[in-house]
């Protein structure tokens, strides 16, 4: 079984964080793996991640630790999505594309040209007998919509399932690339597209998350079986909390979309790290549109790799902490990988097979229908077409995709409904234990005052206070 690989990565302190802090950084007795991390109040916490690549790192360390084995993966038809997460001005895109995509020292060079680079690399020593095609595809999610950035016309892509193909973007752009030289002309204009799209809306490409996807189909030519890797790169939005934003109007609301994205996809590795064994346990894909294009890369036949960039000064302690500690809780994951096409080996042999969760749900979306009023409908279309979850209500498909959206987004918000009544609860707990310790100390009192014959003490006593601490530990009592 695999796991995720997760790697912090510290960029060299900018020249206004010199000015402010001189050579100050937060990390102490780097190696590695570990290193220790002071916080604004002089705390300190150690992390450890699969590597840590510091300030003079070279981009080459990066590739070949974290991008070049899923990579040589996709290649052989095994998902891969390599993810940089932080705050911006974190080094995000900078180790993602480095300076420029075409125009760069060799040294400096991104994730982006080496991935290039290293799938043609693998395709070429993959042998004769197999053949390979690698298309191309780029969008930005920008307020929860998806944009073609090979065609900025389609400002609004729909994200579909296919039992075969998994998660898709409905008619997305796809260019057929045949040389590096080709795909990074490619990613270039669509780097560019990005700028120009950023322009119109007054957006900066902090605000969105930027998304390569380059689908490598293998055909194997003595018997033709055609089997395809998809590998995902993903340059997230900045994390940074809205509040440190000092954000208003339009910037807040981008903020908010972003952190929701985020904390989206911080719930779907919470749910995948905490899923108890034998429960069905629910795993929020749904959302946000983030979670749900890589729903392939997170749930299961898969390799994926988090790189958390962080900077290294103390004016950013609290969000390289929250950054580095969102990668800790996304080492948890366990997944295995396995080639696509594989038989389904888990169907028993024995007895009737229980529901698929495509069953299930055409069940329970069947009993729904039955359920509701054409009016109902007709204003859950409207409702659902202005939000822009649906675009053809007459398209059933697109009619039970955004019903279990929804489904799974009510699902989410009863979840944290359920924990923050638990929490109550264990308020109420705790509170209905001092009452009784009271109860009890008020009862030692009266008891010791009678006993000496002191009516001082019970004439001093408020009246009433047993019977008042009664009947409130009653009425506790009676919650749990
Ligand atoms: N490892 C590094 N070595 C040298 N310079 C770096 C490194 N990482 C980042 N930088 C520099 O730091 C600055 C901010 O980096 P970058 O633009 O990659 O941040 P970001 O996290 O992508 O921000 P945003 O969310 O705004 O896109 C850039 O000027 C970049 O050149």
């Amino acid at each position: 079984m695999a796991s995720m690989t997760i790697c912090a990565r510290f960029r060299p302190l900018s020249s206004k964080e010199r000015r402010d802090h001189g050579d100050a950084v937060c990390i102490q007795h780097v190696d590695s793996e570990t290193f220790s991390f002071k916080d604004e109040k002089d705390e300190e916490f150690t992390f450890s991640f699969d590597k840590v690549f510091y300030e003079k790192s070279e981009q080459a360390e990066v590739y070949e630790f974290l991008a070049s084995p899923i990579v040589r993966d996709a290649v052989d038809a095994i998902n891969g999505t390599i993810v940089t997460y932080g705050q911006t001005g974190a080094g995000k895109t900078y180790s993602m594309e480095g300076p420029s995509i075409l125009v760069c020292d060799e040294q400096k060079r991104g994730l982006l040209p080496r991935v290039v680079e290293g799938l043609f690399d693998c395709i070429k020593s993959s042998g004769r007998t197999m053949k390979h095609s690698i298309k191309l595809s780029m969008v930005e999610i920008y307020m929860e919509r998806v944009r073609d950035l090979f065609d900025l016309a389609k400002d609004n892509i729909q994200i579909k399932e296919s039992k075969s193909q998994g998660i898709l973007l409905n008619g997305v752009t796809e260019i057929s690339v045949s040389s590096p030289a080709e795909a990074l002309q490619s990613l270039s204009n669509g780097i560019a597209n990005r700028a120009v799209g950023e322009t119109q809306m007054n957006v900066s490409s902090s605000r969105s998350h930027c998304i390569y996807i380059f689908t490598v189909q293998q055909e194997v030519k003595k018997d033709e079986r055609s089997k395809a890797g998809k590998l995902i790169l993903v340059d997230l939005a900045g994390s940074e909390k809205v509040e440190k934003t000092g954000a208003e109007g339009k910037v807040l609301e981008e903020a908010k979309t972003i952190n929701k994205s985020l904390s989206a996809l911080g719930n779907v590795i919470n749910a995948l790290t905490c899923g108890s064994s034998g429960k069905a346990n629910h795993i929020p894909f749904r959302d946000s549109k983030l979670t749900r294009i890589l729903q392939d890369s997170l749930g299961g036949n898969s390799r994926t790799a988090l790189l958390c960039c962080c900077s290294p000064s103390p004016s950013n302690a609290l969000e390289s902490l929250s950054t580095l500690r969102f990668g800790m809780r996304a080492k948890h994951i366990k997944m295995s990988p396995r080639l696509k096409g594989n038989e389904d080996k888990s169907a028993k042999k024995n007895g009737p097979p229980s529901p698929t969760k495509d069953e299930s749900c055409e069940r329970i979306l069947g009993m729904l229908r039955e359920r509701f009023d054409a009016e109902d409908v007709k204003l859950l279309e409207e409702l659902f077409t202005l939000s822009g979850i649906l675009f053809d209500p007459s398209s059933p498909e697109e009619v039970d995709s955004a019903l279990a959206d929804v489904t799974s987004q009510t699902i989410t918000l009863l979840q944290q409904a359920v924990e923050d009544l638990a929490s109550i609860v264990e308020e109420l707990k705790r509170e209905n234990k001092a009452l009784k310790n009271e109860l009890a100390a008020a009862k030692r009192l009266d008891a010791q005052s009678e006993a000496a014959g002191d009516t001082s003490i019970v004439l001093h006593k408020p009246s009433g206070i047993i019977s008042s601490v009664v009947s409130r530990v009653r009425s506790l009592s009676s919650i749990k």
